[in-house]
């Protein structure tokens, strides 16, 4: 720690003044502009990354923004960073961990060291174990207590041992195995289980617990009642626990604790953070459904991302492009938010994914020192599916006072769909897609309105400034490949400016506190008893919650 002292404040640094300066001089230049003085723009800001077509030509960057960004990137050792996290150096300072996501799809045979010890064999066991824990599911050869073939799996988990595979499943629905059914429980309101159980058979259930501690109360809540459930619908003992439930986890005391066997546990690492997990034992779920085929091509995906960010020359890398882009955004145009826009109904849950990979990662406000930051962090990121979006909050995009920058993800060609001519459905699916950047990019000047004859009185409530920021993502059909390469892109963008903002990206301190206080007020709402410590407000919440309550 004491090293990074040394190390300049980051808008200390002469490449940070440069790109102040550059953003002065910059202005209210408008993509107009950019693209009327280079014909080129639309196809030479663009980047291709595996199946993944990039074009950041609707950015508000020139080739010297990109330049200078780069700068700040070789300047904060973006690289170096990136180079230690590959090699399994503990760069989580906080908690003392590598952070080795990479490593889950790390080819067999790559040598990657923790403290000195491999940890790339051990990472394909583990996948070998689900394969064929999987397989046995999937052929119904896995039977439940009372003989009966699996056909509901139950993932009970929440943050990083939910986001990612219930995302997953939805992405890849069109892959998966359509007769079994799978359910994704994460709140601890007991409707989210209620809701999940209430029309399936104990008899053909499954239940995955995945917690990466196997502490966190609302996992052990909602499988504690799922247990419950089991065992009331088969009529049976514990000894039915063994053939329902398996758990993912790193903590096999706990597991066992719970009561889960062992043998049915399937293991991941203390540096795989749980936002970084689901590539992890944390995709059983999902590999039930898809089937480790399918599976091991999404990890091919990864990989190749991780690939590209590792070799790529910072002209052509992607991530560090998109990070940089977040960088800019954040420190000279005050933007607050970042909105991510899948035209792909499979995708709806993606930007939620993304939410806690980002703002878990990147929602701090001390830098590795420990001192105070005094320039933007992560970006609070948002979003939905566009098409719906179009007809909700990008009224604000396009007219609102706020810079929002925006990625749109689409696709080529449709996974699945019904209708008449599911070709032309899906060509005015992405017709919507380009005119939105479009929109945002070059929007309509009150000349252009004038002409439309449209009534002096109500030209400026016509007039779309534009000059809206989007990253444009378009790839040929949403496989488990593209998956895996979307996913990849955005760790890595996340990973980026983490570097650059001298953040620790891989702690997440900032969620123990309300745990913490939940823990103290639940007695106080169940008994009554304690409490003197609450501020007036709190208290008198929680009295009048027991008043509705009748306690
Ligand atoms: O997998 P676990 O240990 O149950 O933790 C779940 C989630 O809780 C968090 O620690 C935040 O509370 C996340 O980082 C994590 O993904």
């Amino acid at each position: 720690m004491n090293a990074e002292s040394s190390r300049p404040r980051l808008n200390r640094r002469p490449e940070w003044a440069a790109l102040a300066e550059h953003r002065e001089q910059f202005g209210r230049t408008h993509l107009r502009e950019l693209f009327a003085a280079d014909p080129e723009r639309g196809t030479g800001y663009t980047l291709r990354v595996g199946d993944l077509y990039l074009d950041y030509s609707k950015q508000l960057v020139t080739d010297e923004t990109l330049t200078l960004l780069r700068r700040l990137a070789e300047a904060t050792g973006v690289a170096e960073l990136r180079d230690a996290m590959f090699r399994g150096e503990k760069i989580n300072t906080t908690e003392d961990r590598a952070v080795l996501h990479t490593a889950l799809r790390a080819p067999r045979g790559t040598v990657v060291e923790v403290d000195g010890e491999d940890v790339v064999p051990g990472v394909h066991t583990v996948l070998d174990r689900m394969a064929a824990f999987s397989e046995r599911i999937r052929s119904g050869e896995w039977k439940g207590h009372t003989g009966k073939p699996i056909k509901n799996v139950v993932n009970i988990g929440i943050g990083g041992s939910d986001l990612g595979p219930a995302m997953a499943y939805e992405a890849l629905r069109a892959f998966t195995r359509r007769d079994l059914t799978f359910r994704f429980v994460s709140n601890v309101d007991g409707a989210d289980l209620h809701e999940a159980v209430h029309d399936l058979d104990a008899e053909e259930t499954l239940f995955i617990i995945a917690s990466k501690t196997f502490t966190t109360i609302e996992t052990i809540t909602n499988a504690t009642s799922a247990r419950e459930w089991l065992l009331g619908g088969l009529k049976a003992g514990p000894e039915a626990v063994a053939r329902h439930f398996v758990a993912l986890s790193t903590n096999a005391g706990k597991v066992e604790d719970f009561g889960i066997d062992t043998a049915n546990m399937f293991e991941f690492w203390d540096w795989v953070g749980g936002r970084y997990s689901f590539d992890s034992a944390i995709g059983l779920s999902l590999m039930i459904a898809i089937g480790p085929d399918g599976f091991r091509e999404m990890l091919d995906g990864f990989r190749l991302v991780d690939e590209h960010f590792r070799t790529a020359p910072p002209e052509e890398n992607a991530p560090l492009l998109l990070g940089l882009l977040g960088v800019w955004y954040g420190a000279f145009f005050d933007a607050q938010s970042h909105a991510v826009l899948p035209y792909s109904h499979y995708l709806s849950k993606f930007t939620a994914y993304l939410q806690q990979l980002d703002m878990e990662s990147n929602g701090k406000s001390v830098d590795r020192d420990g001192t105070e930051v005094d320039w933007q962090t992560g970006p609070v990121v948002w979003g939905t599916p566009g098409t719906n979006g179009q007809h909700a909050y990008f009224q604000l995009i396009h007219q609102g006072t706020k810079t929002i920058p925006a990625d749109f993800i689409g696709f080529a060609r449709p996974v699945a769909g019904l209708g008449p001519d599911l070709t032309a459905q899906h060509d005015l699916l992405m017709a919507n897609f380009f005119a939105q950047t479009q929109a945002l990019a070059f929007g309509k000047t009150p000349e252009e309105v004038r002409a439309e004859g449209v009534p002096e009185e109500l030209v400026p409530h016509k007039t779309f400034r534009g000059n809206h920021p989007t990253t444009t993502i378009l790839a040929d059909e949403l496989t488990p490949s593209v998956l895996g390469q979307l996913i990849a892109l955005y760790e890595h963008k996340v990973f980026v400016q983490g570097a650059v903002w001298n953040i620790d990206s891989f702690d997440q301190w900032g969620v123990e506190l309300g745990k913490v206080l939940a823990k103290r007020i639940e007695p106080v709402l169940t008994r009554g008893t304690g409490g003197e410590e609450l501020d007036s407000s709190t208290a008198a919440l929680v009295a009048a919650y027991r008043t509705l309550r009748g306690r």
